[in-house]
């Protein structure tokens, strides 16, 4: 039976994510439904997908019994509204990436759905991708012995996108870009808290960061940096490098479609779309709806590869980065 997915947005990654169902077999994976603020932009995003219902209301969606999941693709200040709203309503709840402005507002989530009982999950797309499965694969066989070094970038242009740089639309090149380059450094040192962050930044006069260089100690002196901009383009690639050998992971390191492991490049390309897409690589939203659909036929609360712990200590380690940095949310206080 397919997974009936309903859409909690009208917006751009909830265009994406649709298109990229559509890659995937129907018997597996349907969009039955798309809320919106106003019912006007859910009736033409349905009637442009071909769904069959559409709702001028969250709560509408939440209360619709004919629904396995809710993708919910709102920007992150209204994460933790909507994503209660659906746990509480028994729904299970894929969320877009990050999780919620902090890591209060993460733990509250996270309660909520484990009190209802549904499955729940922060939608980081990259470590559902072939080339994520493959990291994990090689780093746990010992193939480039123990990781002593993790770097990453991502850097692009985006002082033009309102929710990009508006502090009360979410902005900040962390929690909307750098959270691709913390995240695979927390895949790779297995969810280990690092011993030290220190990170070095400056913010828009909006109040939001700007550009963020971030270095970490993990135990036996293992390191990591990054850097997110929203002023820059970047190289936007990523480097493992351990005692006996590197992994590259060329641009785009958080929808990556190659990797080259001590010099042997290999592409994973991805299916091309039905309609244009706003966003680089948006097909390969399809494997973490895959990995959503599978945690459901097992009855699975959570996903092993993107677990509560760790949405939590991604949003732990944001604010400590943004307290040094001095990034302040409304949500905080
Ligand atoms: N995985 C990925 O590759 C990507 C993930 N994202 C994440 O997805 C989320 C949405 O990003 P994106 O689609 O680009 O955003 P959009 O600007 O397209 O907004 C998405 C939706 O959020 C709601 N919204 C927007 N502004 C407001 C507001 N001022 N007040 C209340 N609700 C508002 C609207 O919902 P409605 O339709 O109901 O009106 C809108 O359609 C972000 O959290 C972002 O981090 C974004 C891009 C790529
Ligand atoms: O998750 C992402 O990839 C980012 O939210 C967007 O791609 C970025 O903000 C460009 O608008």
């Amino acid at each position: 039976m397919a997974t009936r997915w309903g859409l909690c947005s009208a917006g751009k990654i909830s265009h994406d994510f649709t298109v990229a169902l559509k890659t995937l077999p129907p018997e597996d994976h349907q969009v039955v439904a798309v809320a919106a603020r106003n019912l006007e932009d859910a009736q033409e995003f349905a009637s442009k997908h071909g769904i069959s219902r559409a709702y001028g209301s969250y709560e509408e969606l939440a209360r619709d019994p004919n629904i396995d999941v809710v993708y919910v693709g709102v920007i992150h200040p209204y994460h933790l509204s909507t994503c209660l709203l659906f746990t509480k309503a028994k729904k299970n709840v894929l969320c877009e990436k990050p999780l919620a402005m902090n890591a209060k507002e993460v733990k509250e989530i996270l309660a909520s759905a484990k009190m209802n009982n549904v499955f729940f999950m922060e939608a980081v797309w990259t470590r559902f991708f072939p080339i994520s499965v493959e990291i994990r694969r090689l780093l746990a066989q010992g193939e480039v012995g123990e990781v002593k070094m993790v770097r990453a970038e991502f850097g692009s242009e985006q002082m033009h996108i309102p929710r990009s740089v508006q502090k009360e639309l979410g902005g900040g090149a962390l929690l909307d870009i750098g959270i691709y380059c913390l995240q695979l450094i927390c895949m790779v040192y297995n969810g280990e808290k690092p011993e030290r962050i220190q990170a070095t930044g400056f913010c828009l006069e909006t109040g939001v960061d700007e550009t963020v260089v971030v270095t970490l100690k993990f135990s036996n002196n293992r390191l990591a940096v990054f850097t997110c901009s929203l002023r820059v383009q970047l190289p936007n690639d990523a480097i493992i490098v351990g005692t006996k050998g590197i992994i590259k992971i060329p641009a785009h390191m958080w929808c990556p479609t190659s990797m080259v492991v001590n010099g042997k490049e290999t592409q994973y390309p991805l299916p091309e779309p039905s309609l244009p897409l706003n966003f680089t690589n948006s097909t390969g939203l399809r494997y973490e709806a895959e990995e959503v659909r599978q945690c459901l036929l097992k009855g699975l609360k959570e996903s092993s590869v993107m677990s509560h712990a760790d949405s939590l200590l991604l949003a732990e380690m944001e604010d400590e980065i943004r307290r040094q940095v001095g990034i302040v949310y409304s949500q905080d206080c």
